[in-house]
């Protein structure tokens, strides 16, 4: 039996951590065994590798540099984590996953798509995300919300502190993913209420992925 792999994508400030804590309670109350994690991160070295790429520093960061490491993180969280959860079955819910990379790096970084593509193939081979869903909202809106919580936490990653042309081309990046699988995407409106992003992720759920497969009984 292989579980469902679920992923959750958008630009900083979305509301995809809020929803994730919702999302996982749903998917856990229909019986079925719950992994949630993130990209970069979500074993220890990968976790390893996400301060790398997030700390600020004087050495500059070279794009190739950023995203072999992300792909490097993704490896080790793959092998060690998401594939063994959905091996035994159980719903994957990624907070981020390789459409960060197309998005942040191809749209973000300008780095070349198929470059992408070949470590997609290389780390991946032929997994695939389930259902991946979009949390969209313009960037006033998204940029508002990610400041005030900075704010309030008083940091701001090496991400975070890019300029608003960056995220301006994440977002089309993202957006012309979906468009382009329209199968695997589910484009939810961020700047609506966190209840009514709630509901319409729940209906792309049961639209999308009908039966979640149950975990195996031990
Ligand atoms: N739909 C929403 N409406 C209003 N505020 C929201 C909404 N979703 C999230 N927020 C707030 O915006 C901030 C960023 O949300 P967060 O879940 O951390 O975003 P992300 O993980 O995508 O960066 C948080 O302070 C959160 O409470
Ligand atoms: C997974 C992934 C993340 N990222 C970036 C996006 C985020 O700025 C950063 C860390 O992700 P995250 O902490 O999930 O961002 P936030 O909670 O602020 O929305 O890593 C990439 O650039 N490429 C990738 O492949």
């Amino acid at each position: 039996m292989h579980g469902k792999f679920i992923t959750i994508e958008g630009g900083e400030g979305v509301g995809k951590s809020t929803q994730i804590g919702r999302l996982k309670d749903f998917v856990a109350g229909q019986g079925v065994e719950v992994v949630v994690t993130r990209e970069p991160g979500g074993t220890h070295r990968a976790e390893r590798i996400r301060e790398l790429l997030l700390e600020t520093s004087d050495e500059p960061m070279p794009s190739t540099c950023e995203l072999l490491l992300m792909f490097a993180a993704r490896s080790t969280h793959l092998e060690n984590v998401i594939q063994p959860a959905l091996a035994r079955g159980a719903c994957v819910i990624c907070d981020r996953f390789t459409d960060a990379t197309y998005a942040y790096q191809g749209g973000g970084r300008n780095l070349s798509t198929e470059n992408i593509a070949t470590l997609e193939r290389m780390v991946q081979g032929t997994l695939r995300p389930d259902l991946t869903l979009l949390l969209d909202a313009p960037l006033d809106i998204s940029a508002a919300r990610a400041s005030a919580r900075n704010t309030a936490a008083g940091t701001s990653d090496r991400f975070e502190q890019e300029r608003r042309d960056f995220f301006e081309r994440v977002r089309a990046a993202y957006l012309d993913r979906a468009r382009q699988e329209p199968k695997r995407f589910a484009v939810i409106d961020a700047t609506e209420s966190l209840e009514a992003v709630t509901v319409a992720i729940q209906q792309a759920i049961a639209e999308r992925l009908l039966k979640l497969s149950p975990a195996p009984r031990s």
